[in-house]
This record gives structure tokens, C-alpha cells and sequence, in this order.
């Protein structure tokens, strides 16, 4: 892929922001959203819908993502499909690669235009790039680093560019959830959004649940909420002395950004206590890898990654393929995985680990996010999963 393919596509336009790679590549195209630039991890993410919840998903910390979808922005962008809860501060993908020009937004719900959008939350854009090219750079050589720049008078440091994708070091060894983990504690008790009538309110709740903020997404909130939980969400740095003194039903390890075994230096030693404690425990993603970790499995990085909405998991308990929603870079290495901890899912993709139970306590989690998967709501036994353990252990 070179810049003047792509440029001669639009001879007469001149481009307004660019793709650089740490290689040298230099790829160009129109900018949109924020103007400046943006250095992390290109990834490419096959779903074909949900741009917004993608985009907000404070996973995606430190990566700019392709997606390899054409149409996105034609549903515009509104304040419901919004995944961080601080909707302002957090920071979720840093910047966004598009095959094609956003065009007027097309839905009800369309509240605002991806560009205006994209600009408010400071997210740099590129469009009219050959994202099919991308792609297949990244299925053969992996996920690079790059720096996306725009300004609006095509003017460029294309020296200084080259030197910061070149120089930055990499998600490996880069814990994020610093960046993207609440201050605060907080209770949660906003269950799904149902049809005509929007998201309700858990006001009976059965179970207390204590939820570790490594980048939480509202929606993982949400189904917990459904299914009788109160939680309360905790920073990640809190102690296992402090949460198992809130007495909690369940604890829940949520998703977030960067390398889990930079982010496990803190959260392992917290999870271990847990998982001794006896308290039902349910981790996804990166909650997922660091309780891997926590039992003494070791998790390594992805040559290309999963991320879309369409990656079959084999359950191994039935047998049966789920469809469901993924965005991960590093993995849990299953040959790795310990006695007593059960590979319970299996990407078959790559026959990577997707989920691990230990045998004999109440603990399991899955590295795809449930809450996000497409389909007749098939992931969300595990929130049910999660609720049978707490019923179980609190009546013995
Ligand atoms: N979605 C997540 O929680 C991602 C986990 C981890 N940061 C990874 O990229 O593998």
C-alpha cells in the first residue's frame, strides 16, 4: 500500500490528515473529528454495527481502530450508545481509521453527527484510506503502531510524526487503567433498556455485588443490574482487605485497556485473596486474563487480536458455537492453564482460551464481552450463571 494509491483515488483533494506507521508508511487521507494527532496500536474491528458503543469502550485505551465495515457514522451518534460512565473524562479508542466519508446521519435515534461527535470527545479521525489494505497488512504482520494526524490547512511534521509512531512503545508492558479506572466508589442500579421503555431501575435488588473498575462498560453494569444485583463499583487499586469487608454476595472484574500483566502487578495479589475468600467471582476480558494470572496461568499478546461482534466460541460444557462480541490483544496462553482451572470456552478462530472455571469454587469468567454479543441475547447466561452462584453460596 502506498500514499499515492491512495491519494489517486481523489486527485483534486487534498489531504487533510495522515496515517503514519512506526515502519515509515505513510498513508493519506481526510481528516474528521478532532484535529491534532494521536499515537497507539492500530487494530481492525469487524462489526458491522455499534460504532458507538466501540468507540466509548474504555478497552480500547491507547489503539486506533479500523473498521472494516464501510457505513459507519450513517446512524449518527446519540447520548444512550455511550459505554464509559463518566461519560466526558473517560477515554476509550484514541483515534478512528474509515474507508469512507461519514455520510448524513440516517435513524431516529441520531441525536448528532459522527464528525461533531468524534470532535466533542477529542477522537481523531481518517477517512479514505483503503481499510481492506490495512487489514490484510495486519492479518500478515501483525497490529502496528502508528500516529493519526489531522489539520484542517494540510500541513504536517511528517519527520516529527515518523519519530513519535516509531518511538512509542507499544501496549506491551503499558498498564492503562490508571487512565481509565474511577476515583470513586459508586453505586449502580440501572438495569437494560427495554422496548418503549428504556432503561429501568433495580429497586429490589437480591444480591450486593462489589464490581473492580479496570474500564467498566455501562452495559456489563446493566445486565448485572438485571439479574437482582446493587453494585458498587470500586476503584482498581482497591484492597481484597477492603472489598470482602463490604461483605459483598459477588465481586465482579471488569474489562479494561493495556497489558494484564502490567495491570495484574496490583490486581492479581487482590484476586488471589478473593478467590480464597470463597466469594462467587466473575471476570470478563481483562478481569478474565488477571484471574488467569491469579492462578498462576500466563497470558501473552495476540498477533492480530479479536475484535468484532461476529467470533465463534466454542462452549465446551454443550458443545454449541456462540456468536459473540470480542476486542482483545493479549490472551491467556491455555498451555499454561493450571490443575483445577477448566478451559470452559475456545475461540475457533485461533483455538484460543475464551473463558476458564476453577473446579470446586465459585469462580469463572470468559475473555468476550457477554454483554456486547450478538444474536438472541445468547451470552447473557453467564449474568444468570453469575446470580445461580451467589443464590447457592449465600444459602449455605
Ligand atoms: N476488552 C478487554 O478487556 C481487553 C483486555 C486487554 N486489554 C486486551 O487487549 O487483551
Amino acid at each position: 500500500m502506498t500514499s499515492s494509491e491512495n491519494a489517486s483515488a481523489w486527485p483534486d483533494l487534498k489531504p487533510t490528515a495522515l496515517l503514519v506507521l512506526a515502519d515509515g508508511t505513510v498513508i493519506e487521507g481526510f481528516g474528521l473529528g478532532a484535529e491534532g494527532q494521536a499515537v497507539g496500536e492500530v487494530c481492525f474491528n469487524t462489526a458491522m454495527t455499534g460504532y458507538q458503543e466501540i468507540l466509548t469502550d474504555p478497552s480500547y485505551a491507547g489503539q486506533l481502530i479500523t473498521f472494516t465495515f464501510p457505513h459507519i457514522g450513517n446512524v449518527g451518534t446519540n447520548d444512550e450508545d455511550i459505554e464509559t460512565v463518566n461519560m466526558a473524562a473517560t477515554p476509550g479508542a484514541r483515534g478512528v481509521i474509515l474507508r469512507s466519508a461519514i455520510t448524513s446521519p440516517s435513524n431516529y435515534r441520531a441525536a448528532r453527527h459522527l464528525d461533531a461527535w468524534l470532535r466533542a470527545r477529542g477522537i481523531i479521525g481518517i477517512s479514505g484510506i483503503d481499510t481492506r489494505a490495512l487489514t490484510a497488512l495486519i492479518r500478515t504482520k501483525g497490529m502496528p503502531n502508528a500516529v493519526i494526524a489531522h489539520a484542517k490547512d494540510g500541513h504536517f511534521d511528517l519527520y516529527g510524526l515518523k519519530k513519535e509512531a516509531r518511538e512509542w512503545p507499544g501496549l506491551e508492558g503499558m498498564d492503562l487503567v490508571p487512565m481509565v479506572t474511577s476515583s470513586q466508589r459508586y453505586t449502580w442500579d440501572e438495569t437494560p433498556w427495554e422496548w418503549s421503555k428504556g432503561f429501568g431501575r433495580q429497586d429490589r435488588p437480591e444480591f450486593n455485588v462489589v464490581a473492580v473498575d479496570y474500564g467498566i462498560k455501562r452495559n456489563i453494569l446493566r445486565l448485572l443490574a438485571g439479574e437482582g444485583c446493587k453494585i458498587t463499583v470500586v476503584p482498581a487499586t482497591t484492597s481484597a482487605e477492603d472489598i470482602l469487608a463490604m461483605k459483598p454476595d459477588g465481586i465482579f472484574l471488569s474489562n479494561g485497556p493495556g497489558d494484564p500483566a502490567e495491570t495484574g502487578k496490583y490486581a492479581v495479589p487482590m484476586i488471589r485473596k478473593v478467590i480464597e475468600s470463597g466469594t462467587p467471582t466473575f471476570g470478563i476480558c481483562l478481569g478474565h486474563q488477571m484471574l488467569g494470572l491469579a492462578v498462576g496461568a500466563k497470558t501473552k499478546k495476540m498477533h492480530q487480536g479479536h475484535h468484532g461482534a461476529n467470533h465463534p466460541v466454542r462452549n465446551e460444557a454443550t458443545g454449541k458455537v456462540e456468536i459473540t462480541s470480542m476486542n482483545h490483544g493479549f490472551a491467556v496462553d491455555e498451555t499454561t492453564l493450571p490443575e483445577g482451572a477448566k478451559q470452559t470456552h475456545v475461540s475457533l478462530f485461533d483455538g484460543s482460551n475464551c473463558g476458564i472455571e476453577l473446579e470446586g469454587r465459585p469462580v469463572f469468567s470468559v475473555q468476550y464481552h457477554p454483554e456486547a454479543s450478538p444474536g438472541p441475547r445468547d451470552s447473557h447466561y453467564l449474568f444468570r450463571r453469575f446470580a445461580d452462584l451467589m443464590r447457592e453460596n449465600k444459602q449455605t
